[in-house]
């Protein structure tokens, strides 16, 4: 059946900023001490969608979560109205109230994962939210992911949700950052590729000596049941701990699949060959499958993770044409730039690259891919997601005058003191969610 692959934005949330809480991410601890801009960060973020539904791509629209967590500050022990909470959290520890205050659910390739009917046993798109448990700020997120996707995805006969996993690091799970699917066309039954750090429970496979593994082999192994993937569909990979150890903290920084291409750079995988030739024997697709393996000696470690380059998102503009999305960032990197510009006129479905300034995102090491969960559906499956939640041209319209009526454009430290910054956010939540049809989805609209 007719399919197409749906990529569902984050909007970057009102208090995006710099705290430098990913140990592991470069730019997050890099750019710890800077200002941010949240109001430039949705800006980037919806030029980005809307150059993807000029292209005809179906483009849609997740929303940010609510910010701060009051809950959890009143969990921590802070009392008092919701100025108090913050006032007290700021005095306490300003870097908690600041991770209570992430806007780090824009990243939607780490919001769950979904496996496409095709793939599974009873014929549904299965979800599940991450419970990216390896990060304090992040484990905020499944909870509101999951009404989320619920709002969006509203449908039983269609649409499958299961809870997030248990929030404990053997079972860390980051989502569909460290999942890929190659497949003929999006319609048609893929491969699932699911890329793990590290073992919870098997001390003999290799580890990450100095950054954390995210994601463990036990996470995904659960989401293949959940999800009823067939046997045939799924295929377990561990990611090479060396380049965990450099910054490479999801596979999507290191890997990225499309269809029947599969770009990932030499040292993505622990024992590379074997890697390959494994996802090359079990492709259940009938086309030629392409793994362009970008050798170190092209582009080291060091420029993937400075460029992004594999954080780029792979589109298909038609059935043998792909578009490589990519950050401005590997422009300016003479050799990522001088390997895009060979890639795409070798022989293989890449040949256009557009580049996107994501600065804003970046900076926390957030590039292109991460903003986006991608859903392949087929047309009845389409018709039963909510329709406001898909863009076009009105959609862009009214969301750019809602982020640029609500949102600062400048954030530094001493504004988190400031409990004018949460009033300010969930009144534009509160109108978000009206703009976007997704009903009472916030903790702020359900304690009412
Ligand atoms: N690769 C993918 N798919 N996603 C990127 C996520 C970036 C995010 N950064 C942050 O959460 C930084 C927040 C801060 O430091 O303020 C993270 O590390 O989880």
């Amino acid at each position: 059946m007719h399919a197409l692959e749906v990529n569902f934005d984050g909007l970057v949330g009102p208090t995006h900023n710099y705290a430098g809480l990913s140990y592991g991410n470069v730019a997050s601890l890099n750019n710890a001490a800077s200002f941010s801009n949240p109001q430039e960060a949705v800006l980037q973020g919806l030029a980005k969608m809307k150059a993807m539904h000029d292209k005809g791509l179906t483009q849609g629209v997740f929303a940010p979560h609510a910010r701060p967590d009051l809950n959890v500050l009143r969990r921590l022990g802070f009392t008092g109205n919701d100025a108090q909470v913050i006032n007290k959290a700021f005095k306490a520890d300003p870097i908690l109230l600041r991770a209570c205050y992430s806007a780090s659910a824009m990243w939607t390739a780490n919001a769950a994962t979904v496996s496409p009917s095709p793939d599974t046993n009873d014929g549904k798109v299965h979800f599940t939210a991450a419970n990216l448990n390896n990060k304090f700020h992040r484990s905020l997120e499944p909870n509101t992911t999951t009404r989320l996707l619920k709002a969006m995805f509203n449908n039983e006969q269609y649409f499958a949700h299961h809870s997030h996993l248990p929030e404990q690091g053997f079972f860390g799970d980051e989502g569909a950052a460290n999942h890929t699917r190659l497949c003929d066309s999006h319609g048609e039954t893929g491969l699932e590729l699911f890329v793990f750090g590290a073992s919870a429970f098997n001390s003999q496979l290799v580890k990450p000596v100095k950054f954390p593994a995210r994601q463990t082999l036990e996470a995904s192994e659960a989401i293949c049941r959940l999800h009823n993937i067939k046997d045939t569909s799924q295929i377990l990979l561990q990611q090479n701990p060396d380049v965990i150890d450099q910054g490479v903290f999801h596979n999507d920084v290191i890997a990225v699949g499309n269809a029947n291409v599969l770009l990932c750079h030499q040292q993505a995988f622990l024992n590379q060959t074997q890697a390959l030739d494994d996802i090359r024997e079990a492709y259940v697709g009938n086309k030629q499958l392409y793994i362009i393996e970008v050798p170190t000696s092209k582009v080291s470690i060091q420029d993937a993770v400075s460029s992004y380059l594999f954080n780029s998102q792979l589109v298909s503009l038609s059935d043998d044409k792909m578009l490589l999305v990519a950050p401005q960032e590997c422009q300016r990197n003479p050799a990522v730039k001088a390997y895009i510009e060979e890639m795409i006129i070798a022989d293989n479905p890449i040949n256009q690259v557009q580049f996107f300034d994501l600065r804003q995102s970046m900076q926390n090491g957030g590039g292109p891919a991460c903003l986006r969960l991608r859903v392949a559906l087929n047309s009845q499956e389409l018709a039963a997601v909510n329709p406001e939640v898909i863009l076009d041209e009105q959609k862009y319209t009214q969301l750019c005058d809602w982020a640029t009526r609500h949102y600062r454009d400048k954030l530094g430290a001493n504004d988190f003191a400031d409990p004018a910054l949460l009033t300010e956010s969930y009144q534009a939540l509160d109108e978000l969610t009206q703009l976007l049809s997704l009903g009472s989805v916030y903790p702020f609209q359900l304690e009412a």
